[in-house]
């Protein structure tokens, strides 16, 4: 039987210079989804990929000072803006295009066109491209998410949840937000799984145990990893050094590698051509 040769195929990504496009999203604010999302960055980073970290989150834009990065990103043609760099990670957020104090408060269709344009304009990663863009999204499951979800060609997103947010809806909302537009969710993280005393190291779980792992189960989903709810995390993120960077050697260093790490693996195990999921919509 004679076969045909297949016509070339249209790149999927209308983003082909980045690999994986991988988005970080909550059920709700506060639960630690930017703490997460730039450690994992830096921890895939570490094991020598070539990562970028956009900062999506419109109302409350942190990556810069996480990062401690200040300033404005460069232009070299007035089309296009170098992304910062910081601990050996690319970074764009709309942090670095306003002032420090100016309140976010635009509406949905000028976040997302802000975003998608910071997005595609942004010359990331230079010549040899991105292993990794980690998105993170603005906390809940509102319109804007949604739209930006859409527009934004993910590969997958991960759900940042703590114990008591698997108590109630919100994680679960998140959960459902990513299935409404067919994102695969690669899995879920728990932060602040247990505190770790700073004096003594003694570990409690303040607020309650297993939580995450029955979440996952009931979801099918693997639970990537939990975090630990630590002093150090909180100072070095402020500090604009996070735990990866400051202290690699670290528990919690160690941690955010782990989940890092498992990501990847929850990555390989899908279909390689990224998601094309807002394709249409570009
Ligand atoms: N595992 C942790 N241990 C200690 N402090 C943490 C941890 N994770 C996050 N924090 C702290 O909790 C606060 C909220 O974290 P973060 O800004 O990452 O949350 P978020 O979910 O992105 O919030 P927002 O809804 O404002 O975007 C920050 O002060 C951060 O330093």
């Amino acid at each position: 039987m004679h076969i045909k040769a297949r016509a070339p195929q249209p790149p999927l990504s209308p983003l082909p210079r980045i690999r994986n496009i991988i988005a970080v999203g909550s059920g709700k604010g506060g639960v630690g989804k930017s703490t997460t999302a730039v450690n994992l960055a830096l921890a895939l980073a570490a094991d020598g990929a070539r990562v970028g970290l956009l900062d999506a989150d419109v109302y409350g834009p942190s990556v810069p000072m996480m990062l401690g990065l200040s300033g404005r990103p460069e232009s070299p043609d007035s089309k296009h803006i170098e992304p910062m760099r910081a601990h050996g990670i690319e970074a764009m957020s709309i942090g670095f295009l306003v002032e420090a104090d100016t309140p976010m408060i635009w509406r949905g269709p000028m976040a997302t066109s802000a975003l998608t344009q910071l997005l595609h304009d942004t010359l990331w990663g230079g010549d040899a491209g991105l292993d990794y863009l980690l998105v993170d999204l603005p906390p809940g499951t509102g319109d804007i998410q949604l739209t930006l979800a859409q527009k934004i060609p993910v590969a997958g997103a991960v759900v940042v949840t703590t114990p008591q947010d698997v108590a109630t809806l919100d994680a679960r909302k998140a959960l459902r937000m990513f299935e409404k537009v067919s994102i695969p969710v690669l899995g879920l993280v728990e932060n602040m799984a247990q505190h770790v005393c700073s004096n003594c190291g003694h570990v409690e779980h303040l607020f309650g145990e297993g939580g995450g792992q029955r979440m996952a189960e009931q979801y099918g989903l693997p639970l990537l990893g939990s975090l630990p709810l630590e002093r150090s995390i909180r100072e070095q993120g402020d500090a604009g050094a996070p735990v990866v960077a400051a202290s690699p050697g670290s528990p919690a260093a160690q941690a955010y590698v782990a989940v890092a790490r498992r990501l990847v693996e929850e990555l390989e195990k899908r279909p390689r051509a990224p998601v094309s999921i807002g394709a249409s919509l570009l």
